[in-house]
């Protein structure tokens, strides 16, 4: 399908009466993304079609769905690496406003994904990754100004990913386990209200694996929220209790998890007969 109009830019706001408006504030101030009929290109194709959605601010939430059905491109429009198409019944608002300067709504935003930041980031140690995550920057560089608040917000950090071992620690030689609590890190280091993973367990073995679910689940107890595109049953924390199920470009379906991950839900949404079971708090399907 052809893209109908891609522009690099969010809808503006649409004109409402002084007290609907005032309302709408009011809601949003608790809100972390609220996203109507949202279409999204890649290239000439539309992968995101009139997807709409509401996630609280602290709602820990995980997306599901088998592989190009456009969960990556989801969070990228949330952190402005793709813009919805313009159209008048498109709304992306994120924390309540729907135009950001892209620096400031990072800075509120914490982001990991599977890949290193940049070339720099496996010569660099722990600790000064987790701080070139104040400056959105794959290393420390010599121009970058660090102050000491910075550098109790990376101890801290590092703390909260049960990481101090490694602040000395040059990345490239750490396990993958142990890079991806780095880069957990560096993306709360600016205690952000809401931290984005995409696969997090990824390439991680099966200790790294509960180690960093650990790690979340302290992370989810202090109040961050989380939002977390995975393949893995077992990465849906027992503090995650929505999930937003996705297929071919569109939300397939959006609730509690007990209602959702359920033998039929999924082998419907993956298209072959799975089979599913759930051990304390966690579910596992084969
Ligand atoms: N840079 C790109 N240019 C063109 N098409 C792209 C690009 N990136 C992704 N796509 C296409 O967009 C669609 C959605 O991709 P996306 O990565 O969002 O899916 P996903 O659900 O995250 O997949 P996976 O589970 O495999 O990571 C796919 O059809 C993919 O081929």
């Amino acid at each position: 399908m052809k893209a109908k109009k891609a522009l690099a830019k969010t809808m503006p706001p649409k004109e409402k009466s002084g007290r609907i408006q005032a309302g709408i504030r009011q809601q949003e101030a608790v809100t972390f993304l609220t996203m109507q009929h949202v279409e999204v290109a890649r290239g000439e194709t539309i992968v995101l079609h009139d997807v709409s959605l509401e996630i609280g601010l602290g709602e820990h939430v995980a997306i599901l769905g088998p592989n190009g059905c456009g969960k990556s491109t989801l969070i990228k429009t949330l952190t402005c690496e793709c813009y919805p198409i313009v159209q008048p019944q498109t709304v992306l608002r994120l924390f309540g406003r729907e135009r950001w300067d892209v620096s400031q709504l990072r800075r509120r935003l914490g982001v990991v994904s599977a890949d290193l930041p940049g070339e720099r980031t496996p010569l660099t140690v722990g600790r000064d990754v987790v701080v070139s995550g104040f400056f959105s920057a794959s290393t420390l560089w010599p121009n970058l100004q660090v102050t000491d608040d910075m550098r109790v917000a990376a101890s801290e950090a590092l703390e909260l990913m049960q990481a101090e071992h490694l602040a000395a620690k040059f990345v490239g030689q750490m396990s993958a386990g142990e890079q991806r609590r780095i880069m957990i890190a560096r993306a709360l280091v600016h205690r952000p209200q809401m931290l984005l993973l995409d696969e997090p367990s990824n390439a991680l073995d099966i200790a790294a694996q509960r180690e960093l679910r650990e790690a979340l689940r302290h992370v989810a107890r202090q109040g961050t929220g989380i939002l977390m595109i995975t393949h893995h049953l077992a990465d849906i924390l027992p503090e995650i209790d929505r999930v937003i199920l996705m297929k071919a470009g569109r939300i397939y379906a959006d609730g509690a998890k007990e209602e959702l991950i359920t033998r039929e839900t999924l082998s419907e949404l993956f298209g072959v007969d799975l089979d599913l079971t759930v051990r304390h708090g966690y579910f596992h399907s084969w």
